[in-house]
């Protein structure tokens, strides 16, 4: 089972440049949970997952994690989480398994190779990534979720450029982390197919 989590999210209000992201916003985020931040291009999605782990700066607002102020105790949150962005942050001079051994250095070549499998990508592990399409190299960002202990996911539009058995796997992966105890923060302009998570709204 994965570590327990809480992180209640209370009456949070961001600002960027001029706009005003979110107003006075609160949910709770909790083992087990799947939470979807929805709204058009540019409300804000990503701008509160960063703001959350402290990358963005918030005006108002609580952030609470397992009981501390994460404004004194960020670190234990940061420890506790695993964040894939937006873009999948592959390094086109490096192989599939080089790649990914970049982010998870602990972990054993085998270990690296059946994360790449879970993938589909094993076939492609010495193939420099700049041989490889922009789904195959969204795919060794994936294949850290094969290989992480974190129990909070931040997830930043995964699914880009993944084809629908991709989506499927990723969403399987997903379901299985839940139901260990883990939890699920995922911004996606696309529906989920087999999970329904709780929707946390922003309006542009
Ligand atoms: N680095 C930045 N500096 C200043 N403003 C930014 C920066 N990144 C984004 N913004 C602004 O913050 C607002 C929200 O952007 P954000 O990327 O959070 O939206 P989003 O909902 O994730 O969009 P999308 O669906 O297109 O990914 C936008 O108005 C954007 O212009």
């Amino acid at each position: 089972m994965r570590k327990t989590v809480k992180l209640d999210i209370k009456n949070l209000s961001i600002e960027r440049g001029e706009r005003d992201l979110c107003r006075d916003l609160s949910f709770s985020v909790q083992s087990g949970d799947l939470i979807r931040i929805a709204g058009e291009n540019g409300a804000g999605k990503s701008s509160l997952m960063k703001a959350i782990l402290g990358w963005v700066s918030i005006e108002e607002g609580e952030l609470i994690y397992n009981g501390e102020d994460v404004t004194q105790h960020r670190d234990m949150l940061l420890q506790d989480q695993l964040y894939l962005g937006h873009t999948p942050g592959i390094k086109n001079v490096f192989t599939a398994l080089e790649n990914l051994k970049l982010y998870c250095p602990d972990k054993s070549e085998q270990q690296l190779e059946q994360a790449l499998e879970q993938v589909q990508l094993l076939a492609f592990a010495d193939t420099p990534a700049a041989q490889l399409s922009a789904g195959q190299k969204r795919r060794i960002a994936l294949a850290r979720l094969w290989l992480t202990d974190k129990s909070l996911w931040f997830l930043d539009e995964p699914f880009t450029a993944l084809d629908v058995k991709g989506v499927s796997t990723l969403e399987e992966r997903m379901a299985s982390h839940l139901s260990e105890g883990g939890a699920v923060v995922i911004t996606t302009h696309q529906p989920l197919l087999h999970l329904s998570p709780k929707v946390i709204e922003l309006s542009v």
